[in-house]
C-alpha cells in the first residue's frame, strides 16, 4: 500500500482528538479530525471517506451510534472503531449490534488504540482484495430479542477478560457464532480461534487431536503433529459439545487447566501454553455430572461465567431479521437476486416451532433461494415439511399464538385501535377460505362460516372484497 491510510477521529473531547492525531501521525496515518458527526456527515455526503473511522459515542447533535449506521448504508465495509465510556455498556452493545468494526472502551491506552487503527486498515484492505471473503470470518450476531441482549451484554462485559466461558444452548442457537464474538472481543483478537467438536471425533483419536504426537507414538503417526492447544497458543481453544468428552480425556484437560502444560502423545517435554478455553454443550452438564458422566471438579473449572443461548423459538422477534440476512447471504453465494419474504410468509415463519433452531432457518433460507419460483416467497413456496408442521400444530391454537404475537409487536410499536386491523384481515381470511372451499359459491360459503347469506354478502361488500364473480348465486 503506497498511498497514506486516511483516518477520521470524530470526537468533541479536543483532548482526545489532540492525543489520537500524534499518536496515528506518529504511525504514518493521515488523521483528519471533526469535533462532531456532523461535520464528519457533511464531509461524507461530498463523497469522501477515510479508511477507517474512530468515532465517539456521545457527543452534541448526531451520536456515533447514528453516525455508524449512516455510515452502514452507504459504505457498508467502511470499518468503524466506537470509543465508549466503561458505564456506556449498553451503548457498547448497540455498536456491536450496528455492526461497529471493534469499540475501544474509554480510558483507552494510546498504543492499543493506534494497533486498533492498523488491524482495522488491514481488514479494509483484505475487503479489497477478497471481498467474497468477508461473510466468513466477521461473523455478525443478529439479535433484538430481550435473551439476545442479555448475550451481546455479556460478550461487552467480557471483553477485557481471558476468563473461561461456558455457552449452554440446543443444538444450532449460534454457540459457536457467540464463540466466536468472545474471542474477536478479547484482548487475543489478534491470536488464533481453534474450534473443535468433541462429538465429530472418534474418542482414541481425540487426545492426539487436541495434544499432538510425537513421530511414532502410535500406528499411523508417521509424522510429529501439534495439536489444538499449541495451535491455539495465545488465542482461544472453543471446545464443542464438551460433554461428549471420555472420561480420560478430560482428565487429561483438567490436569492441563491446572499446570498450563501438557505433553504430546508419546513426548516427554512438556509444552507450555497460554490458552483461553471456551467451551458449549446443549447437554444440562449438572445432571452429566450427577450421573458420574461429566468430571465434578472440571465442570467447576469451566463454569465460571456461563452464557445461555436462547432458543430460536424464545426469540421470535428475530425471525424476520435472521430470515431475510440468510436469504441475501444465500443469494450472494449463489450469485442471484435475493428473495424476498410475503409479510404473510414472514409472519408464518415467526410462528413455526424450529426445533433445529437458527441452524434450521438458514437451511430454509438456502431452500428457499434454490426452490421458490418467484421473487416474492409465499407461504405455499415454502419446504413442504414446515407446511405439515404447521396443519400438525394448527389444532393445538398455534395461529391464536402467532396472533399474540402480532398483537404484542402492534402495542408494542404503539399502534392503537388494534381490533379495526385485526377483525378485517380476520374476517377476511375466514371468507376467502370459505369460497376456496366452495369454489367461489356464497350461498354454501355462508353455511361454512355459520352467518346468513345476507350477512356474507354485506361483509363481501364492506370489507371491499375482489372476488371472482359468483353472479349466479349473487341474483338468487
Ligand atoms: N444470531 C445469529 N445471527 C446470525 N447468524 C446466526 C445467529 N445464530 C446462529 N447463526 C448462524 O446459524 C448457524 C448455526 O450456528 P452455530 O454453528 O453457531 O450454532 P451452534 O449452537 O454452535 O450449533 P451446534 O451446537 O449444532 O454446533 C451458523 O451458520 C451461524 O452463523
Amino acid at each position: 500500500m503506497t498511498r497514506t491510510a486516511d483516518v477520521w477521529i470524530v470526537d468533541d473531547d479536543r483532548s482526545i482528538r489532540w492525543v489520537l492525531e500524534k499518536a496515528l501521525q506518529q504511525d504514518g496515518m493521515q488523521p483528519v479530525c471533526f469535533d462532531s458527526a456532523d461535520s464528519a456527515l457533511a464531509r461524507l455526503q461530498r463523497q469522501q471517506r477515510p479508511d477507517v473511522l474512530i468515532s465517539d459515542i456521545r457527543m452534541p447533535g448526531t451520536s456515533g451510534l447514528e453516525l455508524l449506521s449512516s455510515i452502514r448504508e452507504r459504505y457498508p465495509k467502511l470499518p468503524v472503531i466506537i470509543m465508549t465510556a466503561h458505564s456506556d455498556l449498553d451503548s457498547a452493545v448497540a455498536s456491536y449490534q450496528g455492526g461497529a468494526f471493534e469499540y475501544l472502551p474509554k480510558p483507552f491506552d494510546v498504543d492499543e488504540a493506534v494497533s486498533l487503527v492498523r488491524r482495522a486498515l488491514a481488514h479494509s484492505h483484505e475487503d479489497d482484495h477478497s471481498a467474497g471473503d468477508q461473510i466468513s470470518h466477521t461473523p455478525e450476531i443478529i439479535g433484538e430479542a430481550p435473551a439476545m441482549q442479555e448475550v451481546f451484554r455479556a460478550i461487552g462485559r467480557l471483553s477485557h477478560s481471558n476468563i473461561t466461558v461456558l455457552i449452554n444452548g440446543e443444538s444450532g442457537t449460534g454457540k459457536e457464532l457467540v464463540a466466536h464474538a468472545l474471542h474477536r472481543h478479547s484482548p487475543r483478537a489478534r491470536n488464533p480461534f481453534i474450534a473443535l467438536n468433541m462429538a465429530a471425533i472418534p474418542h482414541d483419536l481425540m487426545e492426539s487431536e487436541l495434544f499432538g504426537h510425537e513421530k511414532g507414538a502410535f500406528t499411523g503417526a508417521a509424522m510429529q503433529r501439534r495439536g489444538r492447544f499449541e495451535q491455539a497458543d495465545g488465542g482461544t481453544l472453543f471446545l464443542d459439545e464438551i460433554g461428549d468428552m471420555p472420561a480420560e480425556t478430560q482428565t487429561r484437560l483438567l490436569r492441563v487447566l491446572a499446570d498450563g502444560e501438557f505433553y504430546r502423545v508419546g513426548g516427554h517435554t512438556p509444552i507450555k501454553v497460554d490458552v483461553r478455553i471456551i467451551a458449549a454443550t446443549h447437554q444440562d452438564l449438572e445432571s452429566l455430572v450427577q450421573a458420574g458422566k461429566f468430571r465434578e471438579d472440571l465442570f467447576h473449572r469451566l463454569n465460571v461465567i456461563r452464557i445461555h443461548i436462547p432458543r430460536l423459538s424464545e426469540r421470535r422477534e428475530d425471525i424476520p431479521t435472521l430470515a431475510q440476512h440468510f436469504l441475501s447471504r444465500a443469494a450472494q453465494e449463489l450469485a442471484v437476486e435475493p428473495k424476498i419474504l410475503k409479510p404473510q410468509t414472514r409472519d408464518y415463519l415467526r410462528g413455526l416451532p424450529w426445533p433445529g433452531n437458527v441452524r434450521q432457518l438458514e437451511n430454509t433460507c438456502r431452500w428457499i433461494t434454490v426452490m421458490a419460483s418467484s421473487r416474492e416467497v409465499l407461504v405455499e413456496d415454502l419446504p413442504p415439511e414446515l407446511l405439515v408442521q404447521h396443519q400438525d400444530s394448527a389444532g393445538d391454537g398455534h395461529w391464536e399464538h402467532s396472533l399474540r404475537i402480532w398483537a404484542d409487536r402492534e402495542l408494542a410499536r404503539g399502534v392503537t385501535q388494534l381490533l379495526d386491523q385485526a377483525v378485517p384481515a380476520f374476517e377476511r381470511i375466514m371468507i376467502e377460505t370459505a369460497l376456496k372451499h366452495t369454489a367461489g359459491r356464497r350461498r354454501d360459503a355462508a353455511q361454512l362460516l355459520g352467518w346468513g347469506r345476507n350477512t356474507l354478502t354485506r361483509k363481501i361488500k364492506d370489507l371491499g372484497l375482489e372476488l371472482g364473480a359468483d353472479e349466479e348465486d349473487d341474483t338468487e
